[in-house]
């Protein structure tokens, strides 16, 4: 369970003002990967939204269940117990806090890399207090949805028109490619619905933010909680579908296709009577990998509207910034805070 100890950090946590009922966004692009058709949905969603949900992805619902169920009797134990795999140093176990810079959610989390090599102290900890099922659990899943991950970058690849479409998917293939794996479980927060002054207030569980990788991946239960912001800036709420994945660009894509994909600001709000499941999957590059949009994908007319960054230059600058902050601003021709540190 997600303890709060003060008010002000509590205050914190609710959005300033209470919002109107969310809109449910009943128009995401629903690409259906096994149709000739996925590659132009999904660039298109890609360019007008920053999202879109994939059906007909190949994932067993089997390899999700089982790291679902996993994770849920991780979070079932005692705080004492968990907090043996935290706090994350980036990875293992965090509850509240998210990153290292003050953002404060609704939420408790497990935060994984991908590659089998990079296994923190905290992550050590965390498969060596639970039974090595746990671990399989993990690999199995990660391996099925950076599958999937690649297709999905293949498609856009294509559809894209690009020569080669491994361009992308080649980085994510990678063995050092520099991915990661997110649980979060956002309990539900009975206070919000009875009298007194949280009622009626909206709880963030993830505060508002673009993710800074290529593309990411989401898998959610059947809790509604996850919004995005469309370009007109209004808040909109994504109806969960536990049976399918939720892709969002990330800033390197938009970054690599000169700004024509939408890196999507995103943010979740915690519900007063269910509690939210969510696994998602960032693929990234290897760290040593040179961003910057790809000429292929930049017409004669047009000029380069970011500077190259490597992705640890990026990353390193970008885990130093609040959730909310624009962090792809950094890529911008004027900008000079390259941080060179490892
Ligand atoms: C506040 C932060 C948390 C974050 C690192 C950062 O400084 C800014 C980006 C955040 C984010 C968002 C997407 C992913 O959940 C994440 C793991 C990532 O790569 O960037 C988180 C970072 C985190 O939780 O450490
Ligand atoms: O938990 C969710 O549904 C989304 C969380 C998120 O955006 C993130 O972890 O980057
Ligand atoms: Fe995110």
């Amino acid at each position: 369970m997600v303890v709060l100890s003060n008010q002000s950090a509590l205050n914190e946590l609710f959005l300033a003002k209470t919002c109107n009922p969310p809109t449910m966004f009943t128009e995401v692009p629903v690409v259906d990967l096994s149709r000739p058709d996925a590659k132009t949905i999904m660039v298109k969603a890609c360019q007008e939204i920053g999202l879109f949900k994939v059906v007909n992805h190949g994932i067993p619902l089997e390899v999700i269940t089982r790291l679902e169920n996993e994770a849920l009797k991780f979070f079932m134990q005692s705080q004492s117990h968990k907090d043996k795999a935290g706090p994350p140093d980036p990875f293992g176990y965090g509850s509240k806090r998210i990153g290292t810079n003050g953002d404060l959610g609704w939420v408790e989390y497990l935060l994984l890399s991908t590659n089998p090599d990079i296994v923190s102290p905290k992550t050590l900890q965390l498969f060596h207090q639970n039974p090595q099922v746990f671990r399989l659990c993990v690999e199995e899943y990660i391996g099925a949805v950076k599958k999937m991950c690649c297709e999905v970058l293949e498609e856009m690849g294509e559809g894209l028109g690009m020569g080669e479409r491994n361009v992308f998917s080649r980085m994510i293939r990678e063995e050092r490619s520099d991915s990661c794996l997110r649980v979060n479980r956002y309990p539900a927060c009975p206070e919000l619905k009875e009298e007194g002054a949280l009622s009626g207030r909206n709880l963030i569980g993830f505060g508002e933010h673009t993710d800074p990788q290529i593309l990411s991946v989401l898998r959610s239960n059947n809790t509604s909680g996850l919004q995005i912001c469309l370009p007109d800036g209004t808040w909109v709420s994504i109806p969960p579908d536990p049976s399918s994945f939720f892709v969002n660009v990330g800033d390197l894509l938009q970054v690599m296709t000169n700004g024509r994909f939408r890196s999507v600001k995103h943010r979740v709000l915690a519900d007063s009577s269910l509690s939210r499941l969510s696994m998602i999957y960032f693929g990234g590059p290897c760290l040593d990998e040179k961003i910057g949009p790809l000429p292929s994908l930049v017409s004669r007319e047009e000029e380069n509207l970011y500077r190259e960054l490597t992705w640890r230059e990026y990353k390193n600058a970008a885990y130093k910034t609040r959730l909310s902050d624009d962090r792809i601003t950094l890529f911008q021709k004027s900008a000079d805070h390259t941080h060179k540190q490892t």
